[in-house]
């Protein structure tokens, strides 16, 4: 099992004390597996994603990524497994606007075990960007920003990768038409993906759904 999430627990403090968000969520999810998040506005799906990637850690429970513990990790521990087995893909593109979209492209495998260039064309040819390589992100659509920015998580060959709403900056026929490419090269990788979405059309492309309801699963 790839990404194995038990019984886990996270509140956050306000003002009238401790508010819980997720309440004891457990799921599991292997290699080549597709799995959407849904559930309504504030019912966890960014918090669980978060403490799945390593960003922020949960108050009890496991998250165990390929193996090992994040839950029990420091920051740093918790930074290294990011680093080499998880992908991230959020809305707002992310990319670095100073940089061309080859140099985006290679950014993350970089700080990593570098990527080759045969992988870089593959990436490029599959994602529409073969011609685009020389622009600079602001002269990019945002379809094709969130096609630079899949190309850069998928480089660095993750063994997961989570995505929070996507597609939510696009519009709809162009989210679709992202979406479906991000699932071609999520397939051919054998990386797992977790997507949080609210959309059940979106949610409807994976494999399977997990509905949050009040930070509990439904
Ligand atoms: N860092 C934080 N500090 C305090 N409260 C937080 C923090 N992060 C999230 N929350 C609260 O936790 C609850 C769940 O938030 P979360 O973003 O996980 O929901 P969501 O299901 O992703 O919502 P949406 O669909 O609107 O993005 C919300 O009530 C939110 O206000």
């Amino acid at each position: 099992m790839l990404l194995s999430v038990s019984d886990v627990h996270k509140s956050f403090a306000s003002a009238d004390g401790p508010v819980p968000v997720l309440r004891g969520v457990s799921f599991t999810l292997d290699h080549g597996q597709t799995l959407a998040l849904t559930g309504e506005s504030g019912s966890g799906k960014s918090t669980l994603l978060h403490l799945v990637a390593g960003l922020d850690a949960p108050d009890d429970g496991r998250i165990e990524v390929a193996g090992k513990d994040i839950a029990g990790l420091d920051d740093a521990g918790r930074a290294a497994v990011r680093r080499r087995d998880v992908g991230l893909v959020f809305q707002q593109f992310n990319l670095i606007p100073s940089l061309t979209v080859a140099q985006n492209l290679s950014f993350h495998a970089r700080l990593g075990e570098g990527v080759s260039p045969e992988r870089l064309d593959y990436l490029a040819q599959r994602l529409g960007l073969a011609d685009l390589l020389a622009r600079y992100p602001e002269q990019l659509s945002g379809g094709q920003q969130q096609r630079v920015a899949i190309g850069r998580t998928l480089a660095a060959e993750p063994r997961l990768i989570l995505a929070d709403e996507p597609t939510g900056n696009l519009d709809e026929g162009t989210g679709d038409d992202v979406l479906s490419l991000m699932l071609e090269l999520v397939a051919d990788s054998g990386a797992a993906f977790l997507m949080v979405t609210h959309s059940d059309r979106l949610a409807g492309q994976l494999d399977a759904r997990l509905h949050l309801r009040a930070g509990q699963v439904a």
